[in-house]
């Protein structure tokens, strides 16, 4: 029999700190990371260095299906790497165009197809930890614990200004919230896998904790579950 390695989704909208949760999770589990949206993200670099338009569905999925890519684990001290095409990419896909461009292309059904058996195969012992948007509700619907990330706009545009200042970026406030509002739209409006909790979600709004108060509560629905050995 092929038993399955248990999976923690962490779904929710940008900012939420699905990943800065999930990886926390992932090292101090000793279980594997899923990025989901880094799929995504690297689909829509991936586009821009080959000159392909981000709604030509049928070369974004011929280009999804044979991504090169390479996520080295993270270990102590450093966080997971990505190589495309053997280059490391973890820094420079993660601005908010890419962020936007790859919301553009995870609309397209044949772009999500072609990445669905990718995520799957992350599926691996002694577990997983995945984030994105349809973790819970499309790639691992039978997860043992799913949830759902929530914060107010306001809150995740905030804390996204204060992350790229602490990298020295020139961001606005304003224009960082409009983001974040015309991706929610775009993530939670479109027709396939849209950004929405599972019906067997635990749903925790962030807006008023912190980090550790989050991964805290996770960690009690894992040993209520009594899924992480
Ligand atoms: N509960 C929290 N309180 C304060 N800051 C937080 C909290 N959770 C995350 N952050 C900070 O918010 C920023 C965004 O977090 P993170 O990148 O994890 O969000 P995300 O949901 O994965 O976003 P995206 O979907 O766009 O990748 C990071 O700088 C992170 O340190
Ligand atoms: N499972 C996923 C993960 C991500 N996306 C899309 C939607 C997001 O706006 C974009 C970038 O994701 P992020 O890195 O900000 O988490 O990718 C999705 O549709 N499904």
């Amino acid at each position: 029999m092929n038993i399955k390695a248990p999976v923690i989704t962490i779904d929710g909208p940008s900012g939420s700190g699905k990943g800065t949760v999930a990886g926390i999770l992932a090292r101090q589990l000793g279980w594997n990371l899923l990025d989901s949206g880094a799929l995504y993200r690297l689909l829509a670099f991936a586009a821009a260095n080959h000159g392909v338009d981000l709604t030509n569905e049928e070369l974004l999925k011929a280009l999804a299906a044979h991504l090169d890519v390479q996520f080295i684990a993270a270990t102590d001290g450093q966080l997971q790497r990505i190589i495309l095409e053997g280059d490391e990419v973890s820094d420079v896909i993660r601005t908010e165009s890419v962020g936007a461009g790859a919301s553009q292309v995870a609309a397209l059904p044949a772009v999500r197809e072609a990445l669905l058996q990718r995520q799957r195969a992350f599926q691996e012992p002694p577990g997983l930890v995945a984030d994105g948007r349809d973790m819970g509700t499309v790639v691992f619907p039978d997860a043992p614990l799913k949830i759902f990330l929530t914060a107010s706009a306001e809150e995740r545009a905030r804390r996204r200004y204060l992350q790229l200042k602490g990298k020295g970026e020139d961001v606005s406030l304003s224009s960082l919230l409009d983001e974040i509002r015309a991706r929610d739209e775009r993530d939670t409006q479109r027709a396939v896998a849209p950004l929405k909790p599972a019906a067997d979600a635990i749903q925790l709004d962030s807006t008023e904790l912190s980090i550790d108060q989050v991964l805290q509560r996770i960690m009690s629905e894992i040993a209520l579950r009594d899924i992480a050995g």
